[in-house]
């Protein structure tokens, strides 16, 4: 009789998943795991919204998996301790597990591989990590080559994806811990279940996925698929979604947005596979001239950012959402984190924090690399020159307002042609929309051109300081 642990942690489906299959192959018992590890839950970067999310989409794990003749084992403490202690009272002879690039849990299989059997099979991304390598055999470091060498190599196909299990092996008597209430509720936004993962993206691919290209910038988020929590904890396998979009390439009404959508998954693939290779980049800027600089920023301008009190309402109402719902779209993370950056010159690590504390999908990887990219130190930087102007991003990408005003009730009778840029309003106008500048709604931190023209004097003067 041959017992196998299911150590779940990024990966909490049961369709497509390659480390439970493999378990399978094994085993004539099966124990389903989840350590609840205190330096993930309540460690420097822990998220309580996330944790949420988390408890929520272990109990429906658990009923899935019970619907199967199994359930799911749960254990508090350090992995390196659990695991040893749960492979002797079940007399497991292996643990299985999906590999985690990321550096802590690097450290932590390390840690438990000394004390158990453990392997580690692939399935958070497209392609093993460290398996995308320039000719140099370096890792690549630009999107755009990354993204040529990825298609080099197969791609995922169909015939590849592992369906769920109909049944399960037996669990053998084991004690579990509760999983832990939340104090916090879980957004209304995420269903936080495989089954709402799965039915997210089928709404997605018949409604979203061919007009992408032209929608995915709507700040309210309408036009993408707002799956990221998924992605981030593993409710929907990334090659799965992968497959299921590759179809539409051949249709003629759906291929741009199709193509489109699979850059974006090759991004979080990118960025994924760059952290596994640069580690320290969780800390570091990669640009070597950022690495010993002392942000000019002030500790005040870094609070009214948090708080949604900058001024500008595109920033202020997309740091409300993020509080509030703990998401916001792509085009609102770029433009408030090259706020903060750029036109703020606060630290992109105090914006990177604040992000994955906050973001239901908060993802060390995806958020270094964005927030690296939206400052100007990362890989693929974006010129230091590139500077959002928040007034204009409104314009374009809200253009009724109906997002800003969502978020912003102050500005509820603001006339659409201040919108984003209430400061303009002529006294008269505040008094007849309710909405006195300084008074209900705070006087812009900064002024745009001058902040702008600030930014790229320090930009330039870093660079120059350096060669
Ligand atoms: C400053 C900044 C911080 C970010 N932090 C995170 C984060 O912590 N976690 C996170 O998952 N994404 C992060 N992103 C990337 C991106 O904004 C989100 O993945 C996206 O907005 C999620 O919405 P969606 O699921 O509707 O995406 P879609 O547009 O539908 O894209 C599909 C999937 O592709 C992936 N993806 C899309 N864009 C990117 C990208 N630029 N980089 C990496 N993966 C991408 C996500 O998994 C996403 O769910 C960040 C971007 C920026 C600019």
């Amino acid at each position: 009789m041959t017992t196998v642990v299911w150590w779940v942690r990024r990966d909490l489906r049961l369709h497509d998943n390659q480390a439970l299959a493999a378990a399978l192959t094994r085993a004539r018992e099966l124990v389903p795991l989840f350590v609840l590890d205190p330096a993930l839950l309540a460690g420097p970067t822990s998220s309580q919204r996330r944790n949420a999310f988390l408890f929520a989409a272990l109990r429906s794990l658990d009923a899935a998996l019970r619907r199967r003749g199994s359930r799911l084992i749960v254990r508090a403490g350090r992995p390196e301790q659990v695991l040893p202690t749960v492979v002797r009272e079940s007399g497991a002879t292996l643990v299985m597990a999906e590999a985690d690039g990321s550096p802590y849990a690097r450290r932590r299989d390390e840690a438990v591989a000394r004390s158990v059997p453990l392997q580690l099979v692939e399935g958070s991304t497209l392609r093993p990590l460290g398996s995308i390598r320039a000719p140099t055999g370096e890792p690549y470091r630009v999107y755009s080559q990354f993204r040529r060498a990825w298609f080099r190599l197969p791609i995922p196909s169909p015939q590849d994806i592992l369906p769920a299990p109909p049944r399960l092996p037996p669990v053998p008597r084991l004690a579990s811990e509760p999983i832990p209430e939340s104090p916090l509720a879980v957004p209304e936004r995420f269903a936080p279940s495989e089954d709402a993962a799965r039915q997210r993206l089928q709404h997605f691919l018949a409604q979203g996925l061919a007009s992408y290209h032209l929608r995915r910038n709507a700040l309210d988020g309408s036009g993408s698929s707002q799956l990221s929590p998924y992605f981030r904890f593993g409710l929907l396998s990334v090659r799965e979604a992968w497959c299921a979009a590759a179809r539409y390439l051949d249709e003629p009404d759906a291929a741009a947005g199709a193509r489109a959508w699979l850059d974006e998954l090759l991004w979080r693939e990118f960025y994924q596979h760059l952290l596994a290779a640069w580690p320290e980049s969780a800390r570091m800027s990669m640009q070597p001239e950022f690495r010993d600089v002392a942000w000019p920023g002030s500790n005040d301008a870094l609070a009214r950012w948090q708080e949604g009190r900058t001024g500008f309402p595109v920033v202020d109402a997309a740091m409300r959402q993020l509080v509030s719902e703990g998401w916001m779209s792509n085009r609102a993370r770029m433009i408030v984190a090259s706020f903060l950056s750029k036109l703020l010159l606060v630290d992109w690590r105090e914006g990177e924090r604040f992000f994955r504390r906050e973001l239901v999908d908060g993802d060390l990887a995806a958020n270094v690399g964005g927030w690296q990219w939206s400052a100007g130190t990362g890989t693929d930087a974006a010129p230091y020159f590139r500077i959002f102007n928040p007034v204009l991003q409104g314009e374009q990408h809200d253009p009724n307002g109906s997002w800003v005003r969502t978020w912003l009730p102050e500005l509820a009778n603001v006339p659409r042609e201040y919108l984003f840029a209430p400061w303009r309003m002529p006294i008269e106008v505040q008094l007849r929309a309710g909405c006195r500048i300084g008074h209900d709604y705070p006087a812009p931190i900064v002024e745009y051109e001058s902040a702008r023209a600030r930014a790229l004097e320090w930009f330039r003067s870093v660079r120059q300081a350096q060669s």
